[in-house]
């Protein structure tokens, strides 16, 4: 079932059937968890579902004025360091402690880079309620030789709460300037939570659909990024986009029989929502743009073959 219009749920999930309008804290302040903080406090600014503050745990960090960035937050309702020009909305409230930030949650969204998790669940350890809903943003996972963890599998087992994903062809930076992009949740078992979480998250320009594949969705996030590598090398190379388009369909299928090995339930279908292919496609295209800029040329050489040279400065 796809949980795309928003509107559907309306029926299904109503304020009084919930009693409680959720509180939501955004754990992490970078470039993707500044966006996430503003799409989820357009939502709760007018969602009967959600208190309308949105909480937003900020690691400390002085800006060059000398100023706290979880004051700057405050004063200005903007990240000036990870998501500069982009007023985050007048509901969302930076706080640098985060046992204050998650005392009232009832709905936290873990999105910072994967290496902190850990420090970070530690610090949460007894201080949140099992009813709280969990989803993770985070890109990666634990290897070790007795095999692999899934972020929110850390999470979910070193907090013992419910934990759903968000994952898709999500770059920051154009979701904060509102182009349109679609993005996946991937749950266990718990409609209702998926349904409130697409209901969350969604805004006409971010369009979200809800998948019960956990597994599925998070590790399509995460493999995608060793095809990009591939992806580019190829540009380093000088290949073309025959050959890009080779290793991104021969990935995609690697992705697929990797992801089976390691979870056996994971659906074929997911790899062509927006965690996908989508995703796969997106990184891979980042790749070419970034190499095309590093070497001075127009990004768009890299992607129309007849278009070579330098930049002209007309293009994105
Ligand atoms: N940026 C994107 O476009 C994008 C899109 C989708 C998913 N993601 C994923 O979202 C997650 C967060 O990425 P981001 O782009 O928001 O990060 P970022 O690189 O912009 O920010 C890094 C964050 O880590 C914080 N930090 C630094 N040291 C820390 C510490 N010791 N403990 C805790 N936090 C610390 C910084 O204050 C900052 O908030 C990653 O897993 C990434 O893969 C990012
Ligand atoms: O680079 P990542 O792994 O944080 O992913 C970024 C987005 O998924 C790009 O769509």
């Amino acid at each position: 079932m796809s949980f795309g219009d928003t509107s559907a749920f309306q029926d299904g999930i109503t304020t009084s059937s919930l009693n409680v309008k959720d509180r939501i804290t955004v754990i992490g302040s970078g470039n993707w968890g500044s966006v996430a903080a503003r799409l989820i406090a357009i939502n709760t600014r007018t969602s009967p579902l959600f208190h309308d503050e949105v909480r937003i745990w900020v690691f400390e960090e002085i800006l060059p004025s000398g100023e706290k960035l979880t004051n700057a937050i405050n004063k200005y309702k903007e990240n000036k360091k990870y998501l500069p020009g982009v007023n985050l909305g007048p509901n969302v409230v930076a706080d640098p402690d985060i046992r204050s930030a998650v005392k009232d949650a009832t709905m936290l969204v873990f999105v910072t880079p994967h290496q902190f998790i850990e420090g970070i669940c530690k610090d949460l350890k007894g201080k949140i309620k099992p009813s709280v809903k969990g989803i993770s943003l985070i890109k990666g996972m634990e290897v070790k030789e007795s095999g692999v963890t899934l972020i929110s599998n850390k999470i979910r087992k070193s907090l013992g709460i419910e934990c759903s994903v968000l994952m898709g062809a999500n770059i920051a930076n154009e979701i904060a300037e509102e182009m349109f992009s679609e993005a996946t949740v991937g749950y266990k078992g718990n409609k209702t939570i998926a349904q409130k979480w697409v209901q969350l998250f969604s805004t006409p320009y971010f369009s979200v659909t809800a998948v019960p594949d956990v597994e599925g969705v998070e590790i399509c996030g995460t493999l995608k990024n060793v095809v990009a590598i591939a992806a580019g090398l190829v540009d380093g190379l000088g290949m073309g986009s025959n050959t890009k388009a080779a290793i991104m369909r021969i990935g995609l299928k690697e992705m697929r029989y990797l992801a089976r090995l390691l979870f056996p339930t994971v659906n074929d279908t997911t790899f062509f929502e927006s965690c996908g292919v989508a995703d796969l496609i997106t990184t891979c295209l980042l790749e070419t743009l970034a190499w095309t800029k590093e070497n001075g040329l127009c990004p768009s050489s890299k992607i129309n073959a007849f278009h070579n040279g330098p930049c002209n400065g007309n293009c994105r």
